[in-house]
């Protein structure tokens, strides 16, 4: 009969080392924040964003998660200021989530989960030619997280919850001038520290800058995400793109400093 070769094989966060024994490494992440162990550090500045109005290219669904990914050719879009040495070009946006409740973050907060993490991720073309190199490197990557609770609906949030059914299978769409701008809480407090990409290779080359502040966007729109397809349209299985995130990593004997 027909054997269905199983295109899409879910790895677990568990054997991702088997693969990539850097998931055992001294700089994982995420991790969990915990508010009063972090240090107060009065010379940390505020995290400044100057993103233009329109690089953004496209969203694809690349089969762990759903991605906005930028026009990085030039620092129209960076993010400095904060724990940064210089400014870091934006380079994509994703998402992480869960199946259903409060569960689907990567951070937690003295051990609570929120529903969704959003992470902006830039990279140091100032030390580096590419993003690959970057990627690679101790202070290549900066990425910004946004933690998501269910509430009201999102006023921008739209704009790409209702993009999603387009790109249900592992496909790709275009995003003009979408400014993620208009995606961030009232309140840039921080937390930060030195850690990984959270999806293989999870390279050691983040500098995490978490927003304490979560936005709120309603169960409809988080409900989008997870009607997304880890599998693609020529596949006979449909598996749902859900709890795409991976559990707190041990801390190593890591600080986490606070600009709070
Ligand atoms: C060089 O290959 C890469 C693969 C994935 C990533 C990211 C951005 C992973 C993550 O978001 O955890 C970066 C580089
Ligand atoms: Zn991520």
């Amino acid at each position: 009969g027909h054997h269905f070769i199983p295109f899409c094989i879910i790895i677990s966060p568990s054997v991702w080392h088997k693969n990539y024994p850097v998931a055992q490494g001294n700089r994982q992440s995420p991790i969990d924040i915990v508010p009063h162990q972090a240090l107060h550090d009065p010379s940390l500045g505020p995290v400044v964003l100057n993103y233009d109005q329109c690089t953004s290219m496209n969203i694809t669904n690349n089969g762990h998660s759903v991605v906005v990914q930028f026009d990085d050719s030039d620092d129209r879009s960076v993010i400095q200021g904060g724990p940064l040495d210089n400014p870091y070009r934006l380079k994509q946006f994703h998402f992480h989530w869960g199946e259903k409740g409060c569960h689907g973050s990567e951070h937690t907060v003295a051990g609570n989960s929120y529903a969704s993490e959003l992470h902006l991720v830039h990279w140091n073309a100032v030390k580096y030619k590419t993003f690959g190199e970057a990627a690679t490197a101790p202070d290549g990557l900066a990425v910004l997280g946004i933690f998501l609770e269910t509430g009201d609906d999102h006023r921008w949030l739209h704009v790409i919850t209702d993009a999603l059914y387009m790109v249900k299978f592992k496909v790709s769409t275009t995003v003009n001038c979408f400014n993620p701008k208009c995606l961030l809480p009232s309140s840039l407090h921080y937390w930060t520290y030195l850690g990984s990409l959270t999806t293989p290779p999870l390279h050691e080359s983040v500098i995490w800058i978490v927003l304490r502040e979560p936005i709120i966007v309603s169960e409809k729109q988080l409900g989008k995400f997870r009607m997304l397809l880890f599998t693609g349209e020529e596949e006979d299985q449909r598996i749902r793109m859900e709890n795409n995130f991976r559990p707190p990593q041990p801390l190593k004997g890591r600080k986490v400093r606070s600009s709070i």
